[in-house]
């Protein structure tokens, strides 16, 4: 399999696409007209271009309006073909894609547009070159794969064959089951995309809303299995045309895609087990038991207002490290790194952010298997010296440049509490009732979102929820959960459009995306809320009117909205069951905590809560020189 591209789907020009894509890994580029067009190089300069990054013209297209036309419209049709195969000849290329077409005189016909094409391969043939048909979802008699192929079959031609392309079979609704009656070798070439489930009309959503395959709703990987089981062998290649890539950074869009494609064909390998794919060995997606531990970057003044705050929350400071200056801090299963070093990624960070969530720790079934599959897509590995007494705990780069260390049991790697912490193997203090991490709130610019979940979701054995908007006083934030599927881990992804939205001012203040917030579970709110009140936590207050509305949204008794409302508590419930919250007082730039109890099986995050939540926190500013405790 040569994996491959369309120029279309990145950014820049062709220059800067064909720099991208040949460092992101790439075989091949789909050159499209018109990034060939506007280039100034003749098509023999640009074909040798190409070939100097080491890239395989695997096709040209589009080539449109060709079948089912007559008299002067037909001779006119097979003129621009010749056309285009003498500037192919100068590419350097073969492979020619004739999309179906949406002529107003087009006829219909199968074997009308049968001959055609048997006419055109002839000539194709008397120059080596090859015709690919692709069924347009929208084409104008042609718009099914499946009539596509009628058509190249009953054109009979060794130079036509048929290509496939997932967002027009899925798009449609077609079953891709279909694809698996095809003999492999009459598919000339595969073009892959994936797509949210949006309604809406079918070209405008293929030009303006595709997207990396892992990224969309459509089933792209039963799309994909289809073609490997006919015997395809052919390149696979994304085309994707999206707006928001339009305006995108060609390097991280063309690592994304060979990310999602190199997911995605590991995906088909290991359902497909009769399919044949030159691939590199990569481990399976990766089972996460939940967090590990969470390390903040920080001094000064927000290190001992932080400090207190997490004292007052119930947790107790366990252990110093052996040999640098970080403070273990623990309640329950949950670990906070407070990390105070002046050299190093931690104080890097610290001077580019202030006070951060610098690292993350996940606990996995096996941290090298974790790092050997990110590496293998494209994630970046991070390493710092290990100095003495220390583990090497294998780690990659995660969100805005921040780190995602793996600790697993098999590698001794979870005894890094007692081996590099003195009072790190002590029981674990109860204090509030604050058991684990429920979720981790990421904060990054709305068009990083797509890559962010393709980055934990081709990783990790992890799935995304439906999108949900969150609506900020000043605008909106986009909020996309994610989770492993017994929730041991759950991230959320919140993209804010704006600066004057509270998470896109914590963007602009911390450079880029974080973790804003941290979410722990307790099994009984009430109490944890009361114990934390009497160690001298102030919570996030909320307005009497929110309790008022409560009360006419939910059938709760009078006195449980009391009780919520005397400790600030937000409650929301679905048909799964009920969520109660409670945040901190922002601190440290816009950095908060969060308290929270799930009964039933409710999965959500008390979204409609939020405009209530964001509006109180931006009566109190975002915590930046907040009195010391
Ligand atoms: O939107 C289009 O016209 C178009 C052109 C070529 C393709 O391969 C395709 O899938 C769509
Ligand atoms: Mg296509």
């Amino acid at each position: 399999m040569k994996t491959s591209i369309a120029t279309v789907s990145i950014s820049g020009t062709l220059r800067e696409k064909l720099e991208a894509i040949a460092k992101a890994g790439f075989d091949g580029i789909e050159i499209f007209e018109q990034d060939f067009v506007a280039d100034s190089g003749t098509p023999r300069e640009i074909g040798a271009m190409i070939r100097d990054h080491g890239l395989d013209i695997t096709l040209f297209q589009p080539f449109r309006d060709f079948e089912g036309l007559t008299g002067d419209l037909r001779a006119r049709a097979f003129d621009r073909a010749k056309h285009k195969f003498d500037t192919m000849t100068e590419l350097g290329t073969d492979l020619i894609l004739i999309c179906s077409s949406t002529h107003p005189q087009a006829l219909g016909g199968v074997d009308r547009m049968a001959d055609d094409f048997a006419e055109l391969g002839e000539i194709a043939k008397g120059r080596g070159l090859r015709i690919g048909y692709e069924a347009l979802a929208w084409g104008r008699h042609v718009n099914d794969h499946r009539d596509a192929w009628e058509v190249v079959r009953r054109a009979d031609h060794p130079n036509v064959g048929l290509i496939l392309d997932s967002f027009h079979t899925l798009g449609r609704g077609i079953d891709p089951e279909t694809i698996r009656r095809i003999p492999g070798d009459r598919i000339f070439f595969v073009q892959l995309a994936d797509a949210p489930l949006i309604q809406m009309d079918l070209l405008y959503w293929s030009r303006h809303f595709r997207n990396m395959p892992g990224e969309g709703d459509l089933d792209v990987t039963a799309f994909m299995r289809a073609v490997a089981a006919t015997g395809y062998d052919g390149p696979v290649s994304l085309e994707i045309f999206n707006d928001q890539f339009r305006g995108g950074r060609p390097e991280g869009l063309a690592r994304d895609g060979y990310r999602s494609l190199v997911a995605l064909m590991d995906d088909v390998r290991r359902t497909e087990p009769d399919v044949a794919m030159e691939l590199p060995d990569l481990p399976p997606r990766v089972g996460v038991g939940g967090v590990a531990f969470i390390e903040f970057a920080t001094r000064g003044d927000e290190a001992k207002a932080l400090a207190a705050l997490l004292r007052s929350m119930g947790f107790t400071h366990v252990g110093r490290h052996v040999a640098k200056d970080l403070d273990l801090w623990q309640q329950g299963d949950i670990r906070i790194v407070l990390n105070f070093e002046t050299t190093g990624f931690a104080s890097a960070a610290y001077v580019n952010h202030g006070t951060t969530i610098c690292d993350l720790g996940l606990t996995v079934d096996s941290a090298a298997d974790t790092v050997a599959r990110a590496v293998a897509l494209a994630a970046s590995p991070f390493r710092q010296p290990v100095g003495p007494g220390e583990l090497d705990i294998p780690a990659i780069r995660g969100v805005g440049g921040s780190v995602l260390h793996f600790i697993d049991e098999a590698s001794g790697l979870s005894d890094v509490w007692s081996v590099e912490f003195t009072g790190g193997d002590g029981p674990a203090p109860s204090g509030a009732g604050l058991t684990r991490v429920d979720h981790v709130a990421e904060t990054m610019n709305y068009d990083e979102m797509l890559s962010w979940a393709l980055f934990y979701t081709a990783i990790f054995d992890m799935d995304r929820a439906p999108m949900v908007d969150v609506i900020d006083p000043d605008g909106l934030v986009r909020s996309q959960a994610i989770r492993t599927p017994d929730a041991s881990l759950r991230i959320t992804l919140n993209g804010a459009e704006t600066h004057r939205t509270l998470a896109g001012a914590f963007l602009a203040e911390s450079f880029g995306g974080a973790v804003q917030h941290v979410a722990f579970a307790t099994d009984d709110i009430l109490a944890a809320a009361r114990a934390m009140a009497e160690a001298g936590f102030e919570p996030l207050p909320m307005t009497g009117n929110y309790y008022e509305d409560l009360a006419a949204r939910f059938p709760l008794p009078p006195e449980r909205i009391e009780e919520l409302k005397a400790l600030n508590i937000l409650y929301d419930e679905d048909a799964d069951g009920a969520f109660f919250q409670f945040y901190s007082r922002p601190f440290a730039g816009g950095l908060f905590f969060e308290v929270v109890q799930r009964t039933g099986s409710y999965d959500g995050y008390g979204a409609p809560n939020a405009p209530f939540r964001i509006a109180a926190q931006k009566r109190l500013g975002r915590g930046r020189g907040m009195p010391k405790h």
